[in-house]
């Protein structure tokens, strides 16, 4: 046996990368009876970004910070939150690695994996390098912060990024945030309702571009009741001198020195590292995996999941698309990314901005003749839930076709929204009408009451 073949291991399918998409397929093929080998990078990422330094922290943050008193101190506040924080997702991790190497079909491997060949993946970490071989191989490595081109931002000590923020338990007094998306605004509000002086400096017109102007300004007035200020229309030029943004809004220059700088203007497909011209593995202009719509690279035995292949970037988004991998490879083969009706998407900010379908400006370009029904959360009687848990703040709104009365679309900026909106996805999936959701029975109380309400209240059309 020659030395390269004693350091390989074979394997019917070879996952790289520990997010969900990866560890639901390597799961379920390891169930039935697949040998299967999945490698992740960091003894810190197995589950992937989500439970680690994604979702599950932020939205823990949000969480804590909320239930901070103005008297209650805030780094001591904070650095508990944080302590809680991390006892929580190391919980998690351990979970996720228990539950597929404590598989027998499954092993997993710790170390960075790069292609050698069409089947060969090449796995090294302190102690060396391994080879595996596999038939078919799966692709989930995930997606990384981009720090902008900006003078003095990379080289700054201040700049963060969303991983080393949840692992400070140093609160930061005053904190810029650059993109005002996702990241940006959940970041912004979970750090300022821990008592952080908070600025984000947003490219565009307005943030949340592509939600309709008062779905945007109800958020906006949301955020500036929370103390955020938001600079829109902003270009910042340089950070100077390590601490202090440099930015021109409407020509004029300004600066705001600060303790801490969040890049937050985008993430970009994992693939810098895999060394996909090995194996011929095709990627598109902005660098994601192309993929069809049964998620097959270029190399039909590679199949790419999750924000790799520039899908949306969201964790149910990688789970479905590991149903459409898992039938591929164990079903009938149909199913496909073009399946995907009504994707809802939740905000985080406090209350959670969701939201679903058409935008009304959308629904318009489309050609529809829309009716809007639409209330601000203050003003919804059906709905005592916003009253008892003290969060009246916010606004419904439903893009409704004035012909067929289907619900095109809704964007619920409110207390329970994140939950809400995952009704009126399967509402939209099922075509059940406006009517048909404003007649339904809804336990009391609670915040579905409020499409009694609402879904009756038409402000437009
Ligand atoms: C701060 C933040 C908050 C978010 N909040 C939400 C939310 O509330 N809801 C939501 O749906 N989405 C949220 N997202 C987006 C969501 O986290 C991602 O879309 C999702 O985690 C992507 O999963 P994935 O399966 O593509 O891969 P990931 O979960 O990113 O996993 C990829 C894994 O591959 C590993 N890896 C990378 N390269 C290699 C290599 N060469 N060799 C071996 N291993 C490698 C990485 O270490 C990582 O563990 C959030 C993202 C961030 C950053
Ligand atoms: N709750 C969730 O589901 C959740 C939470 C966080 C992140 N995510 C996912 O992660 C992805 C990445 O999030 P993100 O917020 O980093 O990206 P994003 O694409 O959502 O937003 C980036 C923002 O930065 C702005 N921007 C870009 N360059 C800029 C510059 N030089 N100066 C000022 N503004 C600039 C853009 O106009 C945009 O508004 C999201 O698209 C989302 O899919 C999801």
């Amino acid at each position: 046996m020659t030395a390269a073949a004693k350091n390989t291991l074979w394997a019917d399918v070879v996952v790289i990368g520990f997010g969900k998409g990866g560890k639901v397929a390597a799961a379920a093929l390891g169930r039935a009876g697949r040998r299967v080998i999945l490698i992740e990078r960091s003894d810190q990422m197995y589950g992937g970004t989500c439970p680690n330094v994604g979702c599950v922290p932020t939205k823990a943050l949000v969480h804590h910070s909320g239930r901070r008193r103005p008297e209650d101190s805030p780094q001591e506040w904070f650095e508990q939150a944080i302590g809680e924080v991390q006892a929580l997702t190391s919980t998690f991790r351990a979970g996720n690695y228990d539950a597929l190497n404590g598989a027998a079909t499954i092993t997993v491997l710790t170390g960075t994996a790069h292609f050698v060949d069409l089947h060969t993946v090449a796995v090294s970490n302190e102690s060396g390098e391994v080879r595996v071989v596999g038939e078919t191989i799966l692709v989930n490595t995930g997606s990384e912060p981009v720090i902008p081109d900006i003078p003095g931002l990379r080289e700054s000590p201040r700049t963060v990024t969303n991983v080393d923020l949840i692992h400070t338990t140093h609160l930061p007094g005053r904190l810029a945030v650059i993109g005002g998306g996702y990241l940006g605004i959940e970041f912004a509000s979970i750090y300022r309702r821990f008592g952080t002086a908070v600025t984000v400096f947003e490219a565009s017109p307005q943030i949340l571009g592509r939600e309709d102007d008062d779905v945007a300004a109800a958020a906006a007035e949301v955020l500036a009741g929370d103390g955020v200020e938001v600079v829109t229309g902003a270009e910042v030029l340089e950070i100077r001198g390590e601490d202090t943004v440099v930015y021109r809004k409407d020509g004029r220059e300004h600066s705001l020195t600060v303790d801490a700088i969040l890049a937050a203007t985008g993430r970009t497909p994992a693939t810098a590292e895999l060394r996909l011209e090995n194996a011929g593995v095709k990627t598109t202009d902005g660098g994601a995996i192309e993929v069809d719509e049964h998620l097959r690279t270029s190399q039909p035995h590679i199949f790419a999941l999750g924000d790799v292949n520039g899908g949306p970037q969201f964790t149910y988004i990688s789970l479905d698309d590991s149903r459409i991998v898992l039938d591929q490879l164990l079903g009938s083969g149909k199913r496909s990314t073009a399946d995907r009706i009504a994707v809802p998407q939740t905000l985080f900010m406090s209350p959670p901005l969701a939201t679903v379908g058409l935008t009304e400006k959308a629904a318009h370009a489309a050609g529809h003749e829309v009716r809007i029904g639409m209330q601000r959360v203050a003003d919804i009687v059906a709905m005592p839930r916003a009253y008892i848990v003290e969060e009246t703040r916010g606004v419904m709104k439903f893009v409704i076709d004035a012909a067929s009365d289907e619900i095109l679309g809704a964007a619920l900026l409110s207390v329970d929204a994140q939950e809400l909106i995952n009704t009126v996805a399967l509402a939209m999936r099922h075509r059940i009408t406006a009517t048909e959701l404003r007649e339904s029975i809804y336990t009391h109380p609670s915040s579905t009451e409020a499409f009694n309400d609402v879904l009756g209240t038409i402000v437009r059309g």
